[in-house]
């Protein structure tokens, strides 16, 4: 059983990190070329892994259903307990809005063609919702076993692209340098963003349990999967194209046109566009579950169902409202989504960590590094906000 939701659980962390970001990906990175695009994408997952596991060092003395809230309170008082909900409902509930507005339209768009329908965009945000809350409500080894079964397809979508794509990828394009060092920057929010799944390792420590043992295989297989499925994912995007054709496709839709055009069949769009909705929809599912679990903890509701119909309404509603009467404004809010994951993922695990060392010096499990690693990582953090900072400024350029 154990072995079982070990393995479940390293899907989740990896079904919530492969989501929007991975599709942003080839596009925030096209001006880079593929040695620096794979750089900065190594340094980051080494970044996360490594607060992941920081994460890990203070669950290790909490209790097993332990939230962020719980712990930024335990260690940096009513304070830092505010920040901490603060970045995690405004990251989550920004990530929910975007998966529901950006998910119901395409579910809407299927409907309608394939039973020829015509339903407005909204209906489907709203089964959006009401579906994936329902299995959320219904517990997280239901959103264990969902995941799976979405999961595994979309790994096997993803290997059959890889295996339509290889033949297209040419060396030389991989050579390429960066054409302007200020696109390095506006990239690294995005290649941040798409290792990000932070919010949900409580919800992974309360469904196995206060193994850490076991939960340091999860966090470092759950981060190593998405590293190595998005080095494909930029060996083809990169491969196939030279950095100025990338640059000029219009977002992902255009990115997907050139994609299929370049290896002339129309097999390719369908599959990219199968894996972006199964990656919407994973990474939905471990976000709101993430979200869910938080409600729980925040307002001390129980494990029975009406208290979960009540944190699951909690949860839902507040995004789906904005889905339906702002489907615009959440570009902005993705934005800075980057800055709040910023405070939850590193500042936060870092700030903690140390508390929790200056006062357990002997502590069991301890993450390598010692303070020099936090403090690379406090750097690594600054770096990231500065940089959606300036683009926000205007003072580098904005991509995607
Ligand atoms: N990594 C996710 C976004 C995310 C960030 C932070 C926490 C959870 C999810 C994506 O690429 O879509």
């Amino acid at each position: 059983m154990l072995k079982n939701k070990t393995i479940g659980s390293m899907l989740i962390v990896a079904g919530t990190t492969i989501g929007a970001g991975m599709l942003a990906l080839p596009i925030a990175s096209a001006g880079l070329g593929f040695t620096t695009a794979l750089s900065l994408i190594l340094l980051t997952w080494v970044l996360m892994t490594y607060t992941a596991l920081l994460m890990l060092e203070l669950h290790q003395y909490a209790d097993r259903d332990a939230t962020l809230n719980t712990l930024a309170k335990s260690w940096l008082g009513k304070r830092g307990q505010w920040v901490a909900n603060f970045s995690v409902m405004f990251l989550f509930y920004a990530l929910c809005a975007a998966y529901i507005a950006g998910g119901g339209a395409q579910l809407q768009e299927k409907l309608n063609n394939g039973l020829s329908l015509s339903l407005a965009p909204q209906v489907g945000s709203v089964i959006l919702a009401v579906v994936i809350g329902t299995v959320v409500t219904l517990g997280t080894s239901k959103v264990d076993k969902l995941n799976r079964v979405l999961f595994t397809i979309k790994v096997c979508v993803l290997a059959s692209l890889f295996y339509m794509l290889t033949p297209y990828v040419h060396g030389q394009h991989l050579l390429e340098m960066p054409i302007e060092q200020g696109l390095i920057l506006s990239a690294i929010p995005v290649v941040f963003t798409s290792f990000g799944f932070h919010g949900s390792i409580p919800s992974i420590v309360k469904y196995v349990g206060l193994d850490i043992k076991t939960l340091r295989k999860v966090m470092v297989a759950g981060a190593a999967l998405p590293l190595v499925i998005y080095i494909f994912w930029q060996l083809l995007s990169q491969g196939m194209m030279s950095q100025s054709d990338l640059l000029q496709s219009q977002g992902l839709p255009g990115f997907v046109s050139s994609v299929a055009s370049i290896a002339h069949s129309p097999h390719v769009a369908t599959a990219v566009n199968i894996f972006a909705d199964l990656a919407l929809a994973t990474s939905f599912l471990g976000v709101s579950l993430g979200l869910f679990d938080f409600f729980a903890d925040a307002f001390k509701k129980g494990d029975g169902s009406k208290d979960r119909i009540k944190t699951a309404l909690i949860t839902f509603i507040p995004p789906l409202g904005f889905a339906l009467f702002y489907p615009q404004g959440f570009i902005m809010a993705l934005g800075y989504a980057a800055i709040a994951l910023v405070i939850l993922a590193v500042f936060l695990p870092v700030a903690m960590v140390y508390k929790q060392r200056s006062s357990k010096p002997d502590a069991g499990y301890q993450v390598k590094g010692g303070n020099i690693g936090l403090a690379l990582a406090a750097l690594f953090g600054v770096l990231i906000i500065s940089a959606q900072g300036l683009q926000m400024a205007g003072l580098i350029p904005a991509i995607g």
